[in-house]
């Protein structure tokens, strides 16, 4: 057992010094050794255990975390990867950034760009969602820090979500806070976590929850000590993973299919709606006031 756990810890030192890391450039191939399988495209880190079949994504984009089109290619060609490799059964979603799990979507990428770059950015946002949130694989978001508006979302995706205690870590839907919207996708997932009157007062709002209250809503499952979130998510992961997979499988989709099919229906639709949305001059105003406000309270 011993022996084991320097041999893991030693695969970590190597991993962290680059060892298992792509050329820069180049594609990100799994990189073996002893057990462990890993691979890291930049903004993404993910090591997979080949004796549990668990994978565990690190999101490593500093400072904050936030979903640029950069950020969400990686993830989307990431979750890809695992979703088609059948020996990964689980998949555990976290930070690599201290205090941090994502602050959502990159605003910079909401803000002064042409509606070509609009139309990209939200189309890679919608195909981070419906990948995770379609995802055959067993799905636990270790939240170890803050997480507003995307970075909530993400959290909503997966099949349940374990939080540090700590009540300076909030995670919430606060789109409204910026003066913009969540759309019907962000809503829903929503619906189908805390239910709809919830979910109403929580959008409407733009509530951001410390964790405590966070749990009280149902917004996640677990709270447990800071230096504790890895190790609830991966004894919760083993829980998940006792049940046969096609069974828990199908029973996921009977769940989110209704709202993964309404996006996919509307999917172009929904990006125009978002260009023309976020291209009006008073919500551009908008998302300038929020980022001065943010660099303000420095
Ligand atoms: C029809 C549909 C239309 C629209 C739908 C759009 C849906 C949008 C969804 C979203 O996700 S919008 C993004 C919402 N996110 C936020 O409101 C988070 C804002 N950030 C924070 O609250 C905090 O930064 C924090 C995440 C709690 C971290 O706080 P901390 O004190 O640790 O860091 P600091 O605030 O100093 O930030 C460091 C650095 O990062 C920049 N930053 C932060 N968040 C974002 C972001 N979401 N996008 C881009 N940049 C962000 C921040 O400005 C600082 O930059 P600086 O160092 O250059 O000053």
């Amino acid at each position: 057992m011993a022996a084991q756990a320097v041999l893991r810890s030693s695969a970590r030192a190597r991993l962290l010094s680059g060892a298992f890391c792509a050329q820069r450039g180049g594609p990100a191939l799994w990189q073996h050794h002893q057990n462990q399988r890993a691979f890291s495209n930049g903004k993404i880190l993910v090591e997979m255990d080949e004796a549990t079949g668990v994978a565990v994504m690190k999101m490593k984009s500093p400072p904050v975390n936030s979903l640029n089109l950069d950020f969400l290619t990686e993830f989307s060609i990431s979750l890809e990867k695992l979703e088609i490799d059948r020996s990964c059964r689980g998949l555990i979603l976290t930070s690599a950034v201290s205090k941090i799990f994502s602050a959502g979507l990159d605003i910079t990428e909401m803000s002064g760009k042409s509606n070509e770059h609009y139309a990209a950015f939200w189309r890679a946002v919608q195909e981070m969602w419906l990948k995770l949130y379609g995802s055959n694989m067993v799905t636990i978001a270790a939240i170890n820090g803050s997480s507003p508006a995307g970075g909530c979302l993400m959290a909503l995706c997966c099949d349940y979500r374990i939080m540090a205690d700590n009540p300076k870590f909030a995670i919430g839907l606060n789109e409204t806070q910026l003066g913009i919207v969540a759309p019907f996708w962000f809503k829903d997932t929503m619906i189908n976590t805390i239910g709809n009157r919830a979910t109403e007062l929580s959008l409407q709002l733009g509530q951001m929850y410390p964790a405590p209250e966070a749990l009280k809503f149902g917004l996640v499952d677990k709270l447990v000590p800071e230096d504790k979130v890895q190790s609830a998510a991966a004894a919760a992961m083993s829980q998940w993973l006792s049940v046969p997979d096609h069974a828990r499988q199908l029973t996921k989709s009977m769940m989110r299919k209704p709202a993964i099919d309404r996006l996919v229906k509307q999917r172009e639709a929904d990006i125009n709606n978002f260009v023309s949305f976020i291209s009006k001059d008073s919500i551009q105003k908008s998302l300038q006031i929020y980022m001065d406000r943010l660099k303000q309270k420095k």
